[in-house]
């Protein structure tokens, strides 16, 4: 079971004495990490990832798959395919058990990626998680689950917990979901299809889908391992994605640093004036983080992806900005941080989702932000940010670990911010304070 991240423990954010100037190596993404575990393990042979994230969510998602019988084994490679040396994990499939118990934490993608393997498992998979994992949006896999010829025991709330009776395999087939609230109710479906008789096919028939990026990357990964998949960018229906059924392939895949946490390092040399490095920042990828190039330029800093990674560099201003962050919502607090810091009004719009995320984002960035002193007020689907001076105060982060990144980055610029649990950042990044600090060379 992974650590309980909960503690009301008070962290003094660093604050900058001057322009920061720093090379930051950001750990792997947990968005990749977690699809490549997902499909290592629906392989037919063995797979490796070179240096995946260790992180809560994926130490969970590694815990759950091992639950289910498959084998994941650590190592220290001291070489690898473009990797060099790191940290390594051999994943070697097998066939699916249960009975299991699954903690999802308070995971996105492991409360959404695995009762769709969980189907395919031979008995039953229980799955739970923290309090707040019983809220969040999970109608689209458990219905759509049930249509493919599921049994899923849950309370009729369309959420956790929940228990999967695995069949030992499962029909698919076509399949229509509104995702509006989630965008991997659609990836969801998709990792687990190439291993349903009939493949799936997913229509999403709600109102606009957010995080198109992590669907493209769901695509993008299962072909890297042999499945088909056609899309609405090749040439398929608006909407409509379908995975045919097929063997997956086990693949050796060096894990990119994850670039919505180098979201805090960048923002950095932003409100400092200053520059960082972010090595290995890859010059082609389906992260959402790598729209911060253009966000960040747009806020007053300048980039340039070099054979080093990801030079940033801020220019001393700082402005505001009006945009529509529905592809790229989990940036939105380290957006909304540096724009309560910035020389004019900002606009963030196409979140609305955010309201069921780790926490409801919305409410936790205006009301933490307008207790430093901000005016942040909250619309249908986003935020608008008036900056002011702010003062000192305590951040409260709710155990979301974006919130805690955001404070740090408004801990910079103002003095005397503390940021409460600021231990929450294991979910994706655990050396988050030790990596800040670093880069300030404290
Ligand atoms: O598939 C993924 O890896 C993710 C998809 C997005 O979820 P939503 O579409 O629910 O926002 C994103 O916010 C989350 O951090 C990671
Ligand atoms: C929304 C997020 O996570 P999850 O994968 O739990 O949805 C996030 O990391 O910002």
């Amino acid at each position: 079971m992974a650590p309980n991240t909960a503690s009301t423990a008070l962290w003094p954010a660093p604050h900058a004495s001057g322009a920061v100037d720093a090379t930051v190596h950001v750990p792997g993404s947990k968005s990749v990490t977690n699809r490549a575990l997902v499909l290592a393990a629906l392989a037919s042979e063995p797979g490796w990832l070179r240096r995946p994230l260790r992180s809560r969510d994926t130490l969970l998602m590694a815990g759950a798959l091992r639950a289910m019988g498959v084998e994941i084994e650590e190592t220290v490679s001291s070489s690898s395919s473009g990797g060099g040396a790191g940290e390594a994990w051999r994943v070697l499939p097998t066939g699916l058990r249960g009975p299991a118990t699954v903690d999802v934490g308070n995971a996105g993608t492991v409360m959404r990626f695995l009762p769709p393997v969980a189907a395919l498992a031979d008995g039953p998979i229980r799955f739970d998680g923290d309090p707040r994992s019983y809220e969040r949006p999970l109608h689209g896999v458990i219905d759509a689950l049930r249509r493919l010829g599921a049994r899923i025991d849950d309370d009729g709330r369309g959420a956790l917990p929940l228990t999967v009776h695995g069949g030992g395999a499962l029909d698919g087939g076509p399949v229509s979901i509104d995702a509006s609230s989630s965008s991997q109710f659609v990836s969801a479906l998709l990792l687990s299809g190439p291993r349903f008789n009939q493949g799936v096919e997913v229509r999403h028939t709600g109102t606009a889908l957010p995080s198109m990026p992590h669907i493209r990357m769901t695509v993008d990964m299962l072909r890297a391992v042999g499945a088909q998949v056609d899309t609405p960018e090749s040439g398929g229906e608006p909407n409509v994605w379908r995975v045919t059924p097929g063997a997956l392939l086990g693949r050796d895949l060096t894990i990119e640093p994850d670039l919505s946490n180098a979201q805090p390092f960048l923002a950095a040399a932003l409100i400092t004036g200053g520059k960082v490095l972010i090595p290995d920042w890859p010059a082609r990828t389906t992260q959402p983080g790598d729209r911060l190039r253009e966000i960040f330029t747009e806020m007053g800093g300048s980039c340039d992806l070099t054979e080093f990674g990801l030079v940033f560099t801020g220019s001393g201003a700082v402005h505001g900005i009006d945009v529509d962050l529905s592809d790229v919502g989990e940036l939105t607090p380290g957006i909304a941080a540096v724009a309560a810091l910035a020389d004019s009004p900002s606009t963030l719009r196409g979140v609305a989702h955010l309201r069921l995320h780790e926490t409801d984002r919305l409410a936790a960035l205006t009301k933490e932000i307008n207790e430093l002193g901000g005016d942040v007020t909250e619309t249908a689907d986003g935020l608008h940010i008036r900056p002011r001076t702010l003062h000192g105060g305590t951040f409260h982060t709710y155990e979301d670990h974006r919130m805690a990144t955001a404070g740090a980055i408004i801990g910079l610029a103002v003095e005397g911010v503390r940021i409460e649990n600021v231990a929450t950042t294991a979910k994706t990044l655990p050396d988050f304070p030790e990596l800040w600090t670093g880069m300030l060379g404290q």
